[in-house]
């Protein structure tokens, strides 16, 4: 078995958000005792104390790791969101400061997918607001503004694993399929590409937005977009609450423009379960909201946990970094003895040189070399074989000028 440099019993290990069972159970099964489980997401405050010697931190799309939080970290080797989305993570500087971070791009995808089938049929039936009189007593049996979505054209914004799956499925349903990227993409089926958003929105019955969050599409859904719907439409959000201005949102319902939608997250998210969720669309008729839970099934929450958990585990043992969004990605073979060393530097002229000549000097043979750089950081892992005194080699390595991190690995 390898002996790692650091015990895997001293590798302290923290999950919040309430991190799938799989994802602990991995970490159990590869040899790691250390764990720690918090349900909730922590604020900055308590994130910078709460993070002092913690090696690995596992989160979901809550808990923001700001540049405050990092600065904090004096132990963190990586990180995991255990979600689609990163950008809760300050990336730039977790890669700067050598820590690489992981997410799980597939396993919720036909969750959402699914979720949004079902909201599209809920809607166009009008069962909000069928269902919440039901429920009071009433009883108001009419085919007023009742559809079909046969027939009916579904515009996606944004063509990547939600937008592609529900392609497929809304196809599968009768539906007539468009969709608006700001990347060339292969479409599914029958499915047309718009050249532009208001193209998009001009023929959309339904409009599903399936984007990130990046600066571009921070509001790209405002008043103007609200406006350019076709008369009687419907919104649905279940990407990233910084993506719509809600409150263009709730006076395109309020006025009829828009028929009802169906929205997942908001700008503003309760921190923890049982605090008060504030929302301009509260209360408004056909109007579908829930609590950014589309990707929360049992089936996509086992798969990130084992799907993340095997990244960390990688790295942490190994030095892997392939599925790293912030990090050069680096595949490794495990070794069967010899030594394995990390060094994370900044990407300028020799600092390889200086890291070979600390082991040309110790008079050791360098029998596999894995290198990659981006413009600002590099990667180098070395494993070397015969006697090694570790300890010195590590101080050498850390001297080097432009060194951000070095690890000693078995
Ligand atoms: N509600 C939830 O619980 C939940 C679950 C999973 C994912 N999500 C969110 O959904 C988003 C999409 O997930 P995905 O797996 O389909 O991601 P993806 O990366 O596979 O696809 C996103 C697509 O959006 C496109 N895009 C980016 N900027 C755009 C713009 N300005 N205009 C048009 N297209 C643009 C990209 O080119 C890409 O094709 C995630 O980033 C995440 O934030 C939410
Ligand atoms: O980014 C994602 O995958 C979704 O927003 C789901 O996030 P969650 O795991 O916090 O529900």
């Amino acid at each position: 078995m390898t002996r790692h440099s650091l015990a895997k019993d001293k590798i302290r290990v923290l999950f919040l958000e309430g991190v799938h069972q799989s994802a602990v159970e991995e970490f159990r099964r590869n040899g790691y005792t250390q764990i720690e489980q918090l349900k909730v997401a922590l604020d900055e405050a308590e994130l910078i104390e709460k993070i002092q010697g913690v090696h690995i931190l596992g989160i979901r799309s809550r808990t923001r790791i700001t540049d405050k939080v990092l600065a904090a970290a004096n132990r963190l080797l990586t990180i995991g969101c255990f979600c689609i989305g990163t950008n809760q993570v300050s990336l730039n500087t977790a890669r700067k400061a050598g820590i690489p971070v992981f997410n799980a791009p597939y396993s919720n995808t036909r969750s959402v997918a699914e979720l949004v089938i079902g909201e599209i049929i809920m809607l166009l039936r009008r069962i909000p607001e069928k269902s919440r009189a039901c429920h009071d007593g009433a009883w108001d049996k009419s085919a007023t503004n009742s559809f079909e979505l046969r027939g009916k054209t579904l515009g996606l914004v944004g063509y990547g694993h939600i937008g592609t799956q529900l392609s497929v499925l809304a196809e599968a349903m009768g539906m007539k399929v468009r969709f608006f990227d700001i990347e060339k993409k292969l479409a599914l089926g029958n499915a047309q590409p718009c050249a532009t958003l208001e193209e998009l929105l001009g023929v959309a019955d339904v409009v599903s937005l399936h984007v990130p969050s990046t600066p571009q599409t921070k509001n790209m859904f405002g008043a103007e977009q609200v406006k350019a719907m076709k008369p009687g439409s419907y919104l649905i959000n279940a990407s990233r609450g910084s993506v719509v201005d809600i409150d263009a949102l709730a006076q395109g319902l309020k006025s009829g423009h828009l028929l009802g939608a169906a929205i997942d997250v908001f700008p503003k998210e309760p921190a923890s379960n049982g605090e008060e969720f504030v929302s301009p669309l509260r209360g408004l008729e056909n109007v579908i909201l829930t609590p950014h839970i589309g990707g929360s099934t049992q089936e996509a929450q086992e798969n990130i946990g084992l799907e993340v958990a095997e990244k960390l585990i990688k790295y942490s043992d190994n030095g892997s970094t392939v599925g790293a969004v912030n990090f050069v990605e680096v595949s490794l073979p495990v070794k069967a003895g010899g030594t394995r060393f990390l060094h994370i530097h900044s990407n300028v002229p020799g600092v390889l040189r200086k890291v070979n000549e600390v082991f040309s000097q110790s008079e050791l043979n360098i029998s596999a070399q894995y290198l990659q750089t981006d413009p600002e950081v590099g990667f180098v892992v070395v494993d070397v074989e015969g006697a090694v005194d570790e300890t010195a080699v590590l101080q050498q390595l850390q001297e080097i000028d432009g060194t951000i991190r070095v690890r000693f690995l078995y």
